[in-house]
């Protein structure tokens, strides 16, 4: 019995760009030349110059360990509800039908307004499951979110100016996101348990477009464009950010959303920090709009909150198996 193992990365494949000319305005364009570049690739990217301060990542994680370490009993209190908010414990996920449960945990949660609210507008999202027990998780978990979230704009700002669009292009309806959040957290995984065994199987992401904090822990590997399996290892000071499903629908493929997975054949816990963005339940993801008027797109235009529902009603049937 073995892990399923993976390459070392080839720099140039999962290329590291540094954001802060997109940030500050000095050379939106420069970056987003890049970023274009890297999306058409592998579409992974090594983030550097995101803004998100240490204390707001070493708040999250700290506080998601103590939500991981909880008893089971008071993680229960805030078990998945239906609109997919609270504790997902081990075994509770399934990338395949027919493939061995995943052995993460995780605690997901989704975008709140400043007084803690969410809108009860689409059935993907209802009001987080913020945990009695731990009073510091929804401050420490909401700082990382809006965080995140920020890279997130800019990111997509940076992609419609690689695409020729207006920067505003992707945001145009995001101020009710979809946008949602885990921490996920992977024990220690034996090598008895074999190369069929992952901390999180091999998937595509969803939604518009994920931004990961990893820990140094490594064990992501991201599958290149030859069918072979390549570590996406941390880098420190950065972020890993990838083209999820509807951002390449929304491109038209243009934009490559890669499947990956997780190993940890550290032999300690790993963490890490998801933020899946995703703009309102009502914004029309249409190629034929980024591409203009004689485009022949090759998806049919689609709500982002409808093409979701699917997404995750499939994504459900493989687990009842
Ligand atoms: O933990 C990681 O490195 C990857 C997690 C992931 O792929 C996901 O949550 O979709
Ligand atoms: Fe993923």
């Amino acid at each position: 019995m073995s892990y399923a193992t993976a390459r070392k990365v080839d720099a140039d494949v999962i290329p590291v760009i540094d954001i802060t000319p997109l940030r500050d305005g000095s050379d939106p364009e420069g970056v987003a030349r890049a970023l274009h570049a890297a999306s058409t690739g592998l579409g992974f990217i090594y983030v550097s110059g995101h803004g998100i301060p240490d204390a707001v990542i070493e708040g999250a994680r700290a506080a998601a360990y103590d939500f991981f370490h909880a008893d089971p009993g008071l993680k229960a209190t805030v078990k998945v509800s239906e609109r997919h908010r609270g504790w997902l414990g081990q075994g509770g996920a399934k990338m395949q039908d027919g493939a061995r449960a995943d052995l993460k945990e995780s605690f997901i949660w989704g975008w709140q307004d400043f007084a803690g609210n969410t809108p009860e507008d689409h059935p993907l999202r209802g009001r987080n499951q913020w945990p009695d027990f731990q009073p510091g998780l929804e401050p420490a978990a909401m700082a990382y979110f809006d965080a995140a979230d920020e890279v997130a704009h800019h990111l997509m700002r940076g992609f419609a100016l690689g695409l020729g669009l207006a920067p505003d292009f992707f945001l145009q309806s995001a101020d009710r996101p979809l946008s949602r959040a885990s921490f996920v957290y992977y024990p220690p995984q034996p090598e008895e348990a074999g190369a069929d065994q992952f901390g999180v199987g091999p998937h595509t992401d969803f939604g518009v477009l994920t931004v990961l904090c990893q820990d140094d822990v490594g064990g992501l590997q991201v599958e290149d464009v030859n069918g072979d399996w390549i570590e996406a290892p941390p880098i420190p000071g950065t972020l890993l950010v990838n083209v999820a499903d509807l951002l390449s629908r929304w491109t038209d493929g243009a934009y490559t959303s890669t499947p990956h997975r997780v190993v940890n054949a550290s032999g300690r816990e790993r963490l890490s920090l998801v933020l899946a963005f995703d703009p309102n339940p009502e914004t029309m993801i249409d190629p034929g709009a980024v591409f203009g008027p004689g485009h022949e797109a090759k998806s049919e235009p689609i709500y982002c909150g409808d093409y979701l529902i699917w997404r995750f009603a499939k994504a459900f049937a493989y687990r009842k198996g």
